[in-house]
């Protein structure tokens, strides 16, 4: 197959095989999940960017009144707002894998304007998490009620002490 996207993991192609791995990352955990996982599949990598950036104050779950937990108890409040939710030449991937840390369960919320901003039509949109122990593959499902298209498949969860293998064995295990 004459593809510059081949995959070296020998997944069945569909379309023109571009893949996308957009991740948000506060800690440098989903963001090493994704730098594997975009090697492994030959994607183009995204980091998503918080406007309003998070401080570590912000993020302490532990303080009833930090930012995190303000949003987190105030879905209306959350409208977290992102330098690059749009993005460039998004309808040219067939496979879009989304990447994000687990904040009470669930996919992170910065995450939703991302998925508000991007059409889904036709991609197979692939989820997954890092989380410190709770929270597992349906922790996407919350993010893909926001976009109503595109082929979600059944996310998965990593610990935050991942081993690179796991990651990539379950690369490996993906039809797509
Ligand atoms: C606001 C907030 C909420 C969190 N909620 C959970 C949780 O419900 N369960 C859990 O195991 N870890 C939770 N964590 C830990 C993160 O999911 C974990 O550290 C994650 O790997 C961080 O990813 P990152 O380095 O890419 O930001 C939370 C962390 C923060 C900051």
């Amino acid at each position: 197959v004459n593809n510059q996207n081949s995959r070296k993991n020998g997944n069945a192609k569909k379309g023109n095989g571009k893949v996308l791995v957009v991740y948000y990352s506060q800690t440098g955990t989903t963001e090493g999940v994704a730098k594997i996982i975009a090697r492994e599949t030959n994607a183009d990598l995204v980091k998503l960017e918080v406007k309003n950036e998070y401080t570590s104050d912000d993020l302490n779950w532990t303080d009833k009144n930090s930012r995190v937990n303000r949003e987190h108890d105030n879905p209306n409040s959350r409208n977290v707002e992102l330098k690059n939710a749009v993005i460039p030449d998004f309808s040219s991937y067939d496979t879009v894998f989304i990447g994000y840390p687990i904040w009470w369960r669930e996919a992170s919320w910065v995450l939703d304007d991302f998925v508000k901003k991007n059409d889904f039509t036709g991609k197979t949109v692939i989820p997954f998490g890092t989380s410190m122990s709770t929270g597992d593959g349906t922790s996407g499902n919350r993010l893909k009620k926001l976009t109503k298209t595109g082929n979600w498949v059944d996310g998965q969860r990593f610990s935050s002490s991942y081993n690179e293998s796991e990651v990539v064995d379950w690369v490996k295990s993906l039809k797509y």
